[in-house]
């Protein structure tokens, strides 16, 4: 079995340690998180980078839920990135999943839908028919996505969202939970509610 790293130990990693035991693809050598308090995650050790020994032939995901941090991590360090799908997850083989991505139980990901590198795709997701998901983008538990819908590089959908058709999301964008996205939204802000509006911008 081949062997991975994760770095990062917090919540985005329990689930992500769950999702590579189940997908029974890959062996987890080590957890990496800069935390000197964090000494263990469910049933690893964690380590501090200059605790790894060198390793030859390893893999990496990041276990890192931030989209700014997971960004900047694998900006720094070139890789070998696994990509990693929970069984549960219902993946058309007309869609196509970038290196780094994530995919957790129940999400579904329809014909036509492209998944850039290092995305979140998390638990009971729907991306539906030709949606374009740019790199480093989060999409939460529970959001419904319709077909063609763009996320640009960066965004958070956050939970429960839905988006309808066609609709493109900006980069670097916050959708709050519960929102319903009916018009495009811009680069760079947080938009909120029914339907969703820009209410601040960053
Ligand atoms: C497995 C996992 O855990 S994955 C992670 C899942 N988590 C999420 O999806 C969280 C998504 N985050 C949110 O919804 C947040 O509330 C955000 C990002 C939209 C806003 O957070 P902040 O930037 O801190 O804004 P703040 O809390 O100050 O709220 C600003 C205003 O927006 C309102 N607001 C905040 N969130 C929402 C929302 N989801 N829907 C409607 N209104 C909202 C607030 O009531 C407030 O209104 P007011 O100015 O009239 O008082």
């Amino acid at each position: 079995m081949e062997k991975v790293i994760i770095i990062g130990g917090g919540g985005h990693a329990k689930v992500l340690i769950d999702c590579i035991e189940s997908e029974n693809k890959f062996e987890i050598i080590s957890v990496l998180d800069d935390n000197p308090d964090l000494h263990e995650i469910l049933n690893y050790k964690v380590l501090r980078r200059t605790e790894l020994k060198s390793q030859n032939n390893v893999k990496i995901i990041l276990g890192i839920g931030n989209n700014i941090t997971r960004k900047k991590i694998a900006e720094e360090s070139a890789a070998d990135y696994i990509t990693a799908v929970h069984p549960s997850a219902i993946i058309s083989k007309y869609a196509k999943i970038g290196k780094g991505t994530v995919i957790f139980a129940g999400a579904v990901v329809n014909a036509g839908a492209v998944v850039g590198d290092h995305c979140i795709i998390n638990t009971g997701a729907i991306i539906e028919h030709d949606c374009i998901i740019e790199d480093f983008v989060h999409i939460s538990p529970n959001v419904a996505l319709s077909g063609g819908v763009r996320i640009c590089s960066g965004t958070h959908v956050g939970i429960g969202a839905n988006v309808i058709q066609n609709i493109t999301i900006g980069s670097n964008v916050t959708i709050g939970s519960g929102a319903v996205v009916i018009a495009d939204i811009p680069d760079n802000c947080t938009a909120v509610g029914i339907p969703a509006k820009p209410i601040k911008s960053h």
